[in-house]
């Protein structure tokens, strides 16, 4: 049981916890973090970040006035505390359950959520847009940007610290550094940090340094000169957070920040200082809880748990699709020595942990930094290499350019393993990979291509080595049905799909994650007397066309499925493919994901949401069988 939780029931805006006595913020702190176990232990979510960040939230609330006061939280998935503090304690049980809360900032759930996250390094750019259009206006609040030191590896995080040092407004970056992305973090920034991280002497040596070079008797102008290069230069090694202070920013830290009462007076300080501040606050992932602090990357996102044990609960059934598809890739680099791995830091969650132990010269983190992992695989392409970019459907969006500039321009041999595709869950819109199709297909040059199952991906995998041209893997989150230990692996002809079930009624038409789920409704359409043809596609790019065709003279009837955007997706790659065939007499019905931003839910109850699973297939293909006033007879229920 969670027990008393007094202070933290009381608590139903910010301005219940600005009249607290810090004695009573420490019992706060510590209800807070009893309480997020106890919901995330239940629902799953991301438990370490947001232990991480109790005390820090706190004295964010205490010193600022939230909603007046904007605070940005980067990714959001550390946004707990600030949901707790903000008038959502009776809707916590829920957290990231369909229709409860959701696990990241978002506007309809409260005003306090000023700006909506979910991809990462965000919160500077719109720190500063928020701070522009406030001076604009002549208006007086603060605003707050609150950071990982992940999330500070990625790319706009750079553009926004570098043009905000430019423009120079009022505004506060909070550096959560934790020294951990979801896996340790990784670069030069990240070294950068564990050097300002130094221990007391470290500002010791700073201000004695700084007591000698100004005392020095002045001895003539060449002495006076030399004096002012040393400083100059020692400043470098000497001044914490010279990087930011060069970028523009007034560095304030490190500090402890699950020292409520430092945090606040520094918060305290740096309002009253004028131009971008950076806040450099030194936090323990997990904070509070053993297990999590021991394996802060396994409780980064955690599924549901026993608290005593820290296991969760129900234990995967087979090996995921990343599991599957990072030990083939093993397989595969033993044989060719070309293959290599990229993550943008990702290891774990794209399976590629293993590849990075057995080939570390082969295996390439390269932190939150999507669009650099493109391009440097198609560099690597270019010498002779054969990069595999493992990256999951919602965060390859960030690089769409660089697939299309870098990569598929130039028509390198670049594998796309686009893992977490279609609806991923709990994570909700933000994460939902149902866009890839759509964002992919119309690039030249590229394959695209989505397994029915784990064996399938595996023949993907062969089929995509051996290509000369880009090639995109996609397939679901989780399991499907699993390898088949018999099944012989080989590659695919490219552009070859298969048909599953003949039959002469209707042609369901599946890619990836929907084809067991047609092979289902055509089962279930015998029922009602219906012989529907089955067919896998496997490729959405280039599609089977010839196969299409000598289906629509079987029949007319059709019915495309897929777990993507319906706009610009696989069903409308065989709408436009029968177009520019001039075949105009058919009846194309496409099934997939409506044009709107799925909510979060565990995803069996998203599809059912939409229709998108065998008995919404045998609806639609009722409806147009029926409408089409087609063997009368036959299709009455
Ligand atoms: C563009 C993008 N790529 C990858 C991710 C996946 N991701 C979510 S949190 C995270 C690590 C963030 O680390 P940090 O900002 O330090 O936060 P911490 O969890 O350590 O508090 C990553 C890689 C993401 N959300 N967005
Ligand atoms: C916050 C974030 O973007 C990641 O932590 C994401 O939630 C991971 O998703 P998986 O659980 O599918 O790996
Ligand atoms: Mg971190």
């Amino acid at each position: 049981m969670v027990g008393n939780l007094h202070l933290l029931k009381r608590i139903k805006s910010p301005e219940d916890l600005k009249k607290m006595s810090y004695n009573d913020l420490e019992i706060l702190a510590e209800e807070i973090r009893r309480y997020i176990l106890e919901v995330v232990s239940k629902n799953g979510g991301h438990l370490a970040s947001n232990l991480g960040v109790v005390e820090l939230t706190i004295a964010l609330h205490k010193v600022f006035s939230s909603p007046r006061d904007k605070i940005i939280w980067d990714v959001g998935h550390q946004s707990y505390v600030h949901k707790l503090l903000t008038g959502r304690f009776d809707e916590f049980s829920k957290l990231r359950q369909y229709k409860g809360i959701s696990g990241f900032p978002k506007r309809k759930e409260s005003i306090h959520d000023i700006f909506e996250t979910g991809h990462s390094s965000t919160s500077i750019s719109a720190a500063v847009g928020f701070a522009h259009i406030r001076d604009l206006t002549e208006e007086k609040y603060e605003v707050i940007a609150v950071i990982g030191d992940g999330a500070l590896t990625g790319g706009m995080a750079f553009e926004a610290l570098n043009y905000a040092g430019h423009v120079k407004k009022d505004f506060i970056v909070i550096l959560n550094d934790n020294e951990m992305s979801i896996s340790p973090n990784i670069g030069g920034l990240s070294s950068y940090l564990t050097r300002l991280r130094a221990d007391p002497a470290y500002y010791k040596l700073k201000s004695d340094v700084e007591y000698i070079l100004n005392n020095i008797p002045a001895i003539g102008k060449s002495v006076a000169k030399t004096i002012e290069r040393v400083k100059g230069s020692l400043k470098y090694f000497l001044v914490p957070g010279m990087l930011f202070e060069e970028l523009g920013f007034k560095y304030f830290g490190p500090l402890d920040g699950h020292n409520i009462k430092q945090v606040v007076s520094t918060l305290e300080m740096a309002k009253k200082t004028k131009g971008p501040k950076i806040i450099h606050v030194i936090t323990k992932k997990g904070k509070g809880y053993r297990f999590a602090e021991e394996n802060p990357d396994y409780f980064h996102g955690i599924a549901p748990f026993d608290i005593d044990t820290g296991r969760v609960i129900k234990p995967k059934k087979g090996p995921s699709y990343s599991e599957v598809f990072g030990d083939f890739l093993c397989t595969l680099a033993e044989r060719n020595d070309k293959i290599v791995a990229i993550t943008a830091a990702m290891p774990d969650g794209t399976g590629l942990r293993k590849f990075s132990q057995r080939f570390p010269n082969r295996f390439f983190d390269v932190g939150i930094a999507e669009q650099h992992a493109v391009t440097m695989a198609a560099a690597m392409a270019m010498e002779g290499f054969i990069p595999v970019v493992a990256i999951y459907s919602t965060f390859l969006q960030r690089a769409y350019d660089q697939i299309i500039h870098d990569v598929c321009l130039q028509n390198l041999p670049v594998i796309f393993a686009v893992d977490r595709a279609g609806i991923v869950g709990e994570d909700g819109e933000t994460h939902h990979g149902v866009f890839d199709l759509s964002f992919l297909r119309h690039i030249p040059n590229m394959v695209v291509m989505s397994p029915k199952d784990e064996s399938e991906l595996k023949s993907m995998l062969i089929t995509a080595v051996k290509s000369s041209s880009p090639v995109a893997i996609r397939y679901p989150r989780g399991s499907g049905i699993g390898v088949d230990k018999n099944q012989d692996i080989n590659p695919i002809e490219i552009g070859r799909g298969e048909i599953l079930r003949k039959g002469k009624d209707i042609n369901i038409l599946s890619i990836g994650s929907m084809v067991y789920p047609s092979l289902e409704a055509a089962k279930m359409l015998t029922d009602h007397r219906i012989d529907a043809c089955v067919v896998n596609c496997r490729f959405l790019k280039p599609i089977d066309g010839e196969l299409l065709k000598r289906l629509a003279e079987i029949s007319p009837y059709f019915i495309t499925v897929e777990e993507n955007a319906l706009q610009g997706g696989f069903g409308s790659a065989v709408l436009e493919f029968f177009e520019r065939e001039n075949l105009f007499d058919l009846k194309i019905k496409r099934l997939g994901i409506p044009d709107k931003f799925l909510l979060q839910g565990p995803r069996e109850l998203l599809l059912k949401e939409i229709d998108l699973t065998p008995e919404g297939i045998v609806n639609d293909v009722l409806t147009i069988l029926r409408s089409e006033n087609f063997g009368r007879e036959k299709t009455k229920t």
